[in-house]
């Protein structure tokens, strides 16, 4: 099964998101240089960010791509808004010189659309699953395929009832 249950949690927080960004951002700084940031919207717009600001770039275009209408299940892939031709247009017409940033990479069917619009870019995410990692060029952290990865930003604080009360009668 491509996709099985995802019934183990890895919550991030603000913290670790920023940690694990610069880590990135770390690791491609020793890959490569680029002229510009593509990144595939909405939640790779905040690893685009620190990634951005750690290497120096400040061009930064996004490709609007939603698939997971419904939660965690994945559905139709729509493209909302393309790359824009003036990126994809740099060197080749083919992405080199184009960082392609996403947060991350679990079936690998988003990445694939971007790559067939730029194969010769880099694409980098912070986290990875298994079934996506041959999509990924460079990533910081591989979580198991039955792993759902919580983001901060759609996170809240909530009240956690003491352990006595949960475990009382
Ligand atoms: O490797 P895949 O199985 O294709 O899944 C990865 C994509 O899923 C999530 O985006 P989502 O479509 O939920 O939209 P969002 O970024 O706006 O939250 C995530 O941000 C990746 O872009
Ligand atoms: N937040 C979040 N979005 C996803 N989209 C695909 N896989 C995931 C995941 O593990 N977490
Ligand atoms: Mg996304």
């Amino acid at each position: 099964m491509e996709n099985p249950a995802q019934d183990k949690a890895f919550p991030v927080s603000w913290d670790m998101f920023h940690r694990d960004s610069r880590a990135l951002a770390w690791r491609l700084s020793s890959v490569g240089e680029w002229k510009a940031i593509v990144c595939i919207t909405r939640g790779g717009l905040v690893p685009a960010g620190i990634v951005a600001r750690e290497l120096g770039i400040r061009t930064i275009e996004t490709v609007c791509i939603a698939s997971y209408h419904d939660y965690d299940t994945q559905g139709r892939l729509d493209v909302i808004k393309p790359v824009d031709p003036k990126v994809v247009d740099l060197d080749d017409g083919e992405g080199s010189g184009v960082l392609v940033i996403d947060d991350l990479v679990d079936t690998g069917k988003t990445m694939k659309v971007v790559r067939e619009m730029l194969p010769k870019a880099h694409f980098a995410t912070v986290y990875a699953k298994p079934v996506g990692v041959p999509m990924v060029d460079t990533f910081v952290t591989e979580v198991s395929q039955d792993t759902w990865i919580y983001f901060p930003w759609d996170m809240g604080w909530q009240f956690q009832p003491p352990l006595a009360k949960e475990t009382a009668g």
